[in-house]
């Protein structure tokens, strides 16, 4: 008997499938968990590499005085298994060997599919241990590099992942296979869209659940399970965004986890790839959201918004001008998510009304505001104004910040000119935009496509700005 608790690394949030059946099965168990998050994906790096870094996890989970340690991770064990085993006095657990026994279990056909990242692929450790198990049975191993960016970035049932998923198992179709082991501990997250494509008569193999088995016997062979007199304490450690990694936990895995950042190497980490960067931008707005998100999405920036981080804590909006209401949502937001974020504060400015609605557009009609009751208020404090005094203004400030240096915010501005109709017109845009009428186009904002609006819109002459800068400044660290 023994209270201590059992560690679990993993490059991510991927080994938390694994965790998740362990509380599930064995709740009288305390759990360590440290994904590496600032550093994966582990799937593209040599061997050697992962091994380096395994040893960082694992020496971080024995200051935590573990009695048995789990890889969660299927590039890293096939990396580092054996060395981590021979060098611990502990009992050390990989998820290959109980993965494939899983596969041979379910194989009817004998022909077993198995995707993994590049690593665990090129390793052929899944072939080799179902090999050295039953040398008849067929496997066909396929890389997926694809898709543990897609569940580290939280985008699991965007319409991206199915076509990524449709995509990359093609392959893996009309062959026979009948048994399919998802080879990484990220890919349970993307399980309905993997069953989806395989058909129903595939059977899918999780080899992190099938671990935690082992585990379970492991914790019997050697008398090391706990007592179940006290109650268990898990704690969760990243070394990347400790918010994104609750976030996620929260969302797919219905644990609810505050975890802690860490740093388990004393070198700076490389740069993460493109793909995995992410970049908020902090408006409840959603019209703002699409007409900002596009920019960086064609940079291959993974765009979130507030919508995506429902507990964060509103950051009023006290400024006098446009410029301090943005820097207070960027810096705000910045800080509350520890990630980069791009603050809109914007507005209509109408000549005849000295400027107004300005910093107050959101909130133009006082108490229960929207756009409609805007829009009215608008129209009944213009209606003794001739059309060609109802000029107005439309006005952007964009503030893109990083998380706790707000001296180092980037700000750009754009504006449009335009007049007041009486009469509203479109159905596209947001806001006071059918309203807003641009002479030379003869229309009115809410009329223009989404392309075309921000070809003129003072978000677009803002968003040109940010452009011509943001990378240099977003490299700058
Ligand atoms: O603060 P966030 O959460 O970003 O969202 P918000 O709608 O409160 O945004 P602001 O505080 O910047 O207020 C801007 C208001 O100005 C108006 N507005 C801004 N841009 C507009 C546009 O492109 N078209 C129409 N109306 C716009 C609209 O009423 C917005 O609610
Ligand atoms: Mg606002």
């Amino acid at each position: 008997m023994n209270n201590q608790p059992i560690g679990f690394i993993d490059s991510g949030v991927g080994g938390l499938t694994v965790v998740k059946e362990a509380l599930r099965q064995l709740p009288n168990e305390s759990v360590v968990f440290l994904g590496d998050q600032a550093r994966l994906p582990y799937g593209p790096r040599p061997a050697a590499q992962v091994r380096e870094f395994t040893w960082q996890m694992v020496n971080f989970q024995l200051q935590k005085h573990i009695k048995m340690l789990v890889i969660a991770c299927n590039t890293a064990t096939a990396a580092a298994l054996p060395d981590v085993r021979a060098k611990l006095d502990i009992p050390v657990v990989g998820v290959i060997v109980p993965g494939s026994r899983a596969a041979l279990k379910a194989t009817k056909t004998g022909h077993i599919g198995v995707i993994g990242t590049e690593g665990t692929v090129t390793s052929h450790a899944y072939a080799d241990t179902i090999h050295s198990k039953a040398k008849q049975v067929k496997v066909t191993e396929l890389a997926a590099p694809k898709f543990v960016p897609l569940v580290e970035s939280n985008e699991m049932t965007s319409p991206v992942a199915k076509r990524v998923v449709a995509e990359t198992l093609q392959p893996l179709l009309h062959q026979g296979i009948d048994t399919l082991v998802m080879g990484c501990t990220h890919y349970p997250l993307l399980r309905p869209l993997i069953q989806n494509v395989m058909g129903d008569d595939v059977t899918l193999i999780d080899s992190g659940a099938e671990t935690v088995s082992e585990v379970s016997m492991l914790l019997d062979y050697f008398n090391l399970a706990a007592h179940g007199t006290q109650p268990a304490t898990n704690q969760f450690y990243t070394t990347g965004n400790a918010k994104m990694f609750d976030l996620i936990a929260g969302n797919w895995l219905n644990l609810k986890v505050a975890a802690s950042r860490v740093v388990i190497d004393q070198e700076p980490t490389d740069v993460q790839p493109a793909a995995l960067k992410t970049v908020v931008i902090a408006s409840k707005n959603p019209g703002k959201v699409k007409e900002l998100a596009a920019m960086f999405e064609a940079d291959g920036l993974t765009v979130k918004s507030l919508a995506d981080f429902p507990a964060v804590a509103t950051v009023p909006e006290t400024g006098k001008t446009f410029e301090e209401n943005a820097r207070l949502k960027a810096d705000g937001y910045a800080k509350a998510l520890e990630l980069p974020v791009v603050a809109d504060d914007s507005g209509l400015m109408v000549d005849a009304l000295d400027g107004a609605p300005g910093v107050f557009s959101a909130r133009y009609a006082g108490q229960g505001h929207n756009d409609a009751a805007n829009n009215a208020k608008l129209i009944a404090n213009l209606a003794d104004v001739p059309d060609e005094k109802r000029t107005a203004t439309f006005h952007t400030t964009l503030v893109f910040a990083k998380p706790n240096r707000p001296a180092e915010d980037l700000v750009v501005a754009g504006s449009v000119q335009g007049r007041i109709t009486g009469v509203p017109r479109g159905d596209n845009g947001f806001g006071y935009d059918p309203y807003f009428f641009l002479p030379q186009l003869g229309k009115t904002m809410a009329e223009l496509s989404q392309n075309e609006k921000n070809q003129i819109s003072h978000r677009g002459n803002a968003m040109r700005a940010l452009e011509a800068k943001w990378r240099d400044w977003y490299k700058e660290d």
